[in-house]
């Protein structure tokens, strides 16, 4: 028998993936680049065993059996399967998979960056697979392959039809830029209404913008961005990363039927971080959205005791949620309201409870084993533990 467990964490792009040039093979119509962030908050945790007391594949996620033939799962299977030694006695034994996200999944909370990324990182444990193998994440989700990867990530997003040269590589590991925090303000956790697949394919197919975007925007971007991370310079890092998750929202409006991932809350998010940066005479706070309403936003952590507080002013915290389940992740610096700046934006405040709860974290480092035998997800039998 033999069992491993893993975590990997979730990224969140500076410069968006968004078009495939090929659906079954996930390939990107252009490079991006993101940054993992600490599995200590938030991860995606697998269990896989192998043994030839197993009878059937298992899968569960959360907690509820899954098929174990949906296609992205079981190319993800087959390719770290064609790189292993088919003399292992592994190799012959079923296999149970059991895995849990610490966060909501589909939410567009980057679920299968993390989830795919710990499965195949896994899987490659199992199977004693050394190497890349950011190219069999990427056949999971296309984000995922940046997750395989610690700090500050580039998906590269490669020339040839087999995709062996779209892979991640990492642009600086995570203690590069020690000072950058990651505050997720969650506007909705539900399960979101499109996915990002569906809506890529839809834009890729319709959008004259997207176009636009791949030959005669994101290379010089994607440049920039890697350069300001290089440098650490904040000011280019950050107005970068809002113009390029605009120019996504664009091409999402700009997709027939449009896909619209931002709401009023999104918008008031993006204002207050404008008038922010306004007042404080440069880009000091980044927001950055996913297929969904939350918005990530990129800051020193110099700044966040500030941010923070014109935040709770503008999105008040309910009266009935404890701080303890409002406010997750590190622990924020003082959040007493910072009355001389919140006067001098003047901006109105909006009902409690629009923002469902807070994430802070920071850059972390990439998947990981546990070597612990009670962090296992699965009981000797390949059953999940209760
Ligand atoms: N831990 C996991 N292990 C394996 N597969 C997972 C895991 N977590 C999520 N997934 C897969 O990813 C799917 C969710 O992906 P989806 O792209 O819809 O949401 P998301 O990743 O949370 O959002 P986004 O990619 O827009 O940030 C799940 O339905 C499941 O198939
Ligand atoms: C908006 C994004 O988060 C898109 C993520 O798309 P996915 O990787 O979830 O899509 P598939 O490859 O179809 O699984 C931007 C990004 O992470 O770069």
């Amino acid at each position: 028998m033999k069992i491993v467990t893993c975590v990997a964490p979730v990224n969140i792009a500076v410069i968006k993936y968004w078009g495939k040039r090929d659906e079954n093979l996930i390939l990107p119509i252009n490079d991006s680049i993101s940054a993992s962030l600490s599995t200590d908050i938030m991860c995606a945790k697998t269990t896989i065993m192998a043994s030839p007391l197993l009878k059937e594949n298992k899968f569960w996620l959360n907690g509820r059996e899954q098929t174990f033939d949906s296609p992205r799962f079981s190319n993800c299977i087959k390719a770290i399967r064609a790189r292993c030694d088919e003399t292992l006695p592994q190799f012959n034994w079923k296999i149970s998979i059991c895995s849990e996200n610490n966060f909501p999944t589909a939410a567009g909370l980057a679920s299968s960056a993390a989830g795919y990324a710990c499965l195949v990182h896994a899987l490659a444990q199992l199977y004693e697979i050394k190497g890349e193998i950011s190219d069999i994440a990427r056949q999971g989700s296309g984000s995922a392959c940046r997750s395989i990867y610690g700090g500050w990530v580039q998906w590269h997003k490669g020339d040839l039809p087999t995709g062996a040269d779209s892979i991640a590589t990492q642009i600086a590991p995570a203690d590069h830029w020690p000072e950058m925090r990651i505050i997720v303000l969650v506007v909705n956790d539900c399960r979101k209404k499109y996915s990002s697949t569906s809506g890529m394919k839809t834009t890729t197919e319709t959008s004259t913008l997207v176009k636009f975007r791949a030959e005669s925007v994101v290379n010089q971007r994607a440049k920039a961005m890697k350069k300001a991370i290089e440098d650490k310079d904040y000011e280019s890092f950050a107005e970068i990363t809002m113009k390029d998750s605009n120019q996504m929202h664009a091409i999402c409006l700009d997709t027939f039927p449009p896909c619209v991932y931002m709401n009023d809350t999104s918008h008031a998010i993006v204002n207050l971080v404008h008038s922010y940066n306004e007042y404080k005479k440069g880009q000091k706070v980044a927001y950055t959205f996913d297929a969904g309403p939350n918005a990530c936003i990129y800051l020193l952590q110099s700044e966040v005791e500030q941010f923070i507080s014109v935040v709770n002013h503008v999105f008040p915290k309910p009266a009935d949620i404890d701080a303890v389940e409002y406010y997750r992740g590190l622990t924020l610096p003082n959040k007493q309201l910072d009355k001389k700046i919140v006067d001098d934006l003047n901006l109105t405040p909006h009902d409690t409870g629009v923002l469902k709860y807070i994430i802070y974290t920071k850059v972390g480092g990439g998947p990981q084993v546990l070597g612990d035998p009670s962090e296992h997800l699965l009981q000797d039998n390949g059953l999940p533990k209760q």
